[in-house]
C-alpha cells in the first residue's frame, strides 16, 4: 500500500487534468444512458400515435446527445492521456535520478536487466493503468448502476430478469478477473525474463559469435521467448472466453425479456418501445460490467509494478555525503589506507584484507598481482565505488568519508579496465572528464594518451562519432579515449586500472613518459599485469589473495618478495620485461 502512496504522488501535478478527464466522462455515460429512453419514447409516443412533430423533436435531441457525449469521450480520452503520459515520464525521471545516484552495490543489487524492465514496462503498466481508470472506471460502473436504475425506473415489469442476469453476469466476471490477473502476473515475469535474456544477449554479442554460441544463445531466448507466449495465449484465452461467456448470459436474458415482455405486451400491460430499451440497457449494463473488470486487471497488473518501480525509489543509497561534507580548495593527493576490510556481500569472503600503505603527493604506486587478488576493489575504494567495511582511508590526512562525494570525485581521474565510452562524438567524451576543457586542452590530453594520430587520421576528427559502447574504435582505441578523458581532468589523483592492456609496448612507453613528466604532482596509481608498466614505480604493492604480500620498489621487490620475483621470472621467461 506505501508502494501505491508513493506511485499516486506523481499524479499530484496532474490533478486537475485527472479530475477533468472523468468528469467528461460522467458526461458521455450521461448522454449514452438517455438514448435508449428517448428511443423509447419515439416508439411508443411518437411512432405509436403517428406524431411526426415528436418524432423529428426526439430524433434532434437524440444527435444533440450523441454529439455531447462525443465531446465528453474526445476530452476524457484527450485528458485523461495527457496525465497518464507526463505521470509516466515523471515516474521515469525520478527512477532514472535515483539510478543516476546509485552506488555500485546498489546496482547490482538490482542487475542491469531488471531495471532496464522497471525503467520501461513496469511504467508502462502503470501508465496503462493509470489511463485506464480515468477513462473507463467511471464509465464501468456508472453505466451498470445508472442503466439498472432507469430500468428500474422506467420498465419495471422487466425488473426481475435483471435480478437474475446480473449476479450471474457478475460471477462470471468476478471469476474470470481473478483467473486473468493471476495469469497477467505470471506473463510480466516472462516479460521479465525476455527482457533480460535480450539485454544480455545485445551486450555480449560480440562474444557469443566468439564462442560460436549463437545456437546456444538462441535456443536460450527460444525457452523464454516460447513461455512468455504460452503464458500469453493462456490469459488471452481467458480473456477471449469471458466475452462470449457473458454474450451468451444476456442473449438469454434477451430471450427472457422477449418471452415475458410479449406476454404482457400482449396482456396490454406492456408497451413494445419498453423492451427495446429494456434489451438496449441490458447490453451497455453488460458492457459497463466488462470495462469495469478489464480496468480492475489493469489494476490488479500494476500493483506488482508499482511495487517494483517503489523499491528503486525506496532504496537507501550506500553512498551519501555526511552532514556536512568537506569542500576543499585544493587536493594535495596523499592517499593513506589504514587496516582497509572489504566484502562485497555482507557476510562474504573479505576481498581486501587489513590494507595499509600510504603514497605521497605525486608519487606514482604500481599494483599487482594474480587475477582476483583484488587490485581492482582496491583502487576502487579511492573514489568511494565502495566503502570500506573496515578501517580507513584518508587523502591529505582527512577521512574519505568527509569529503563532499562531488569534489573528491572531480580531483580524480578514473580509468577503469573496461573502457567504457559513450555515444556521441569524441569531444563529448573528453568533456565527460571536464565540461570546461578548450580544444587545445584536448589534443594535450589526447597527446598524453598517444591517442592524437589516430583522431587525427579520423575524418571528422573531435567530432568523429562513436558508436554505443564505442564498437566503432579498436580496443586499443577506445583505452587510448578512457586515458584521454581522465588526463583532461588534471586530477590530483589519478588511477589507471590495467588500462594500457591493449595498447602497443611504444605507446605505452610514451604515456608513461607523459604522466612522469606532465602529471608529475599527481599521485599515481597504475594497476598493471605486466611488471613493464610499473617498473617505474615509487611504491610497488604485491597483491595475493586480498592483501598486500610485498611492498616496495623493484629493485627491493625482485631482492626480497617471492610473489613479486615469480611474477618476474614468469614474464622474462616469455620476454615480457626485457623487450621494454
Ligand atoms: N561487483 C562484485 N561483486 C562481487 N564480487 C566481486 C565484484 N567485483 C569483484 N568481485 C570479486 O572480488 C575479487 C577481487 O576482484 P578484483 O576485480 O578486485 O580482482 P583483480 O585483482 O583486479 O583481478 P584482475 O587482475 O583479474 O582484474 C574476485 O574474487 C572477484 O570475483
Amino acid at each position: 500500500m506505501q508502494a501505491v502512496k508513493r506511485i499516486l504522488q506523481f499524479l499530484k501535478p496532474y490533478k486537475w487534468l485527472a479530475i477533468l478527464g472523468p468528469l467528461l466522462m460522467v458526461v458521455e455515460v450521461t448522454m449514452d444512458l438517455i438514448q435508449p429512453t428517448i428511443m423509447q419514447h419515439i416508439i411508443d409516443t411518437g411512432i405509436a400515435n403517428q406524431d411526426h412533430t415528436y418524432v423529428v423533436k426526439m430524433g434532434i435531441l437524440m444527435i444533440v446527445s450523441a454529439l455531447v457525449g462525443l465531446i465528453g469521450g474526445v476530452g476524457c480520452s484527450i485528458f485523461s492521456a495527457k496525465t497518464a503520459v507526463h505521470f509516466a515520464t515523471d515516474i521515469r525521471k525520478d527512477l532514472f535520478d535515483t539510478i543516476s545516484y546509485f552506488s555500485s552495490s546498489n546496482r547490482d543489487e538490482f542487475g542491469t536487466g531488471k531495471l532496464i524492465t522497471i525503467m520501461t514496462s513496469d511504467v508502462e503498466a502503470l501508465q496503462r493503468a493509470l489511463m485506464m481508470t480515468l477513462k473507463i472506471f467511471v464509465r464501468g460502473p456508472l453505466l451498470f448502476v445508472g442503466s439498472i436504475v432507469i430500468v428500474f425506473m422506467t420498465a419495471r415489469q422487466l425488473f426481475p430478469v435483471l435480478l437474475i442476469v446480473v449476479p450471474v453476469l457478475i460471477i462470471c466476471i468476478y471469476f474470470f478477473t481473478k483467473l486473468s490477473g493471476t495469469m497477467f502476473g505470471k506473463v510480466q515475469l516472462a516479460i521479465d525474463a525476455v527482457n533480460t535474456k535480450l539485454q544480455e544477449n545485445l551486450a555480449g554479442i560480440r562474444v557469443i559469435k566468439a564462442f560460436n554460441r549463437k545456437r546456444h544463445q538462441i535456443e536460450q531466448f527460444t525457452d523464454v521467448n516460447n513461455q512468455l507466449t504460452k503464458r500469453t495465449i493462456t490469459a488471452d484465452q481467458v480473456v477471449a472466453v469471458l466475452m462470449p461467456l457473458t454474450m451468451f448470459v444476456i442473449n438469454m436474458g434477451i430471450i427472457a425479456a422477449l418471452w415475458f415482455g410479449a406476454i404482457k405486451v400482449d396482456n396490454g400491460t406492456l408497451q413494445v418501445g419498453v423492451i427495446l430499451a429494456f434489451i438496449n440497457y441490458l447490453t451497455i449494463i453488460m458492457n459497463g460490467l466488462i470495462s469495469s473488470s478489464m480496468v480492475l486487471m489493469q489494476i490488479a497488473r500494476a500493483f506488482p509494478s508499482a511495487n517494483r518501480v517503489h523499491k528503486i525509489l525506496a532504496t537507501s543509497i550506500d553512498i551519501q555525503n555526511t552532514e556536512k561534507p568537506i569542500q576543499l580548495e585544493e587536493v594535495r593527493g596523499a592517499v593513506t589506507f589504514r587496516n582497509v576490510s572489504f566484502s562485497y556481500s555482507k557476510n562474504g569472503e573479505q576481498v581486501l584484507k587489513n590494507i595499509s600503505f600510504t603514497a605521497h603527493p605525486g608519487d606514482f604506486i604500481g599494483i599487482i598481482g594474480t587475477t582476483g587478488s583484488g587490485k581492482s576493489t582496491l583502487v576502487k575504494m579511492i573514489p568511494r565505488l565502495f566503502d570500506v567495511d573496515q578501517g580507513q582511508i584518508f587523502i591529505d590526512d582527512i577521512p574519505l568519508k568527509h569529503y563532499d562525494l562531488e569534489m573528491l570525485r572531480e580531483n580524480i581521474g578514473f580509468t577503469p579496465q573496461k573502457a567504457t565510452l559513450f555515444s556521441g562524438s569524441i569531444k563529448e567524451n573528453l568533456q565527460y572528464g571536464n565540461q570546461k576543457s578548450l580544444e587545445k586542452d584536448m589534443y594535450k590530453a589526447l597527446d598524453a594518451a598517444s591517442a592524437t594520430e589516430f583522431v587525427e587520421k579520423l575524418k571528422d576528427d573531435l567530432q568523429h562519432n562513436l558508436t554505443q559502447g564505442a564498437t566503432n574504435l579498436s580496443g586499443g582505441q577506445r583505452q587510448r579515449l578512457a586515458l584521454a578523458r581522465a588526463f583532461i581532468r588534471k586530477p590530483s589523483i589519478l588511477i589507471l586500472d590495467d588500462t594500457t592492456s591493449a595498447v602497443d609496448s611504444i605507446s605505452e612507453k610514451n604515456i608513461q613518459q607523459a604522466i612522469a613528466t606532465d602529471y608529475q604532482n599527481t599521485t599515481t596509481f597504475i594497476v598493471a599485469s605486466k611488471i613493464s608498466s610499473i617498473i617505474n614505480a615509487n611504491k610497488i604493492l604485491v597483491m595475493e589473495d586480498g592483501a598486500i604480500v610485498g611492498m616496495g620498489t623493484h629493485e627491493e621487490l625482485l631482492e626480497n618478495n617471492k610473489v613479486y620475483q615469480e611474477i618476474y621470472d614468469t614474464q622474462v621467461e616469455k620476454g615480457g620485461v626485457l623487450s621494454e
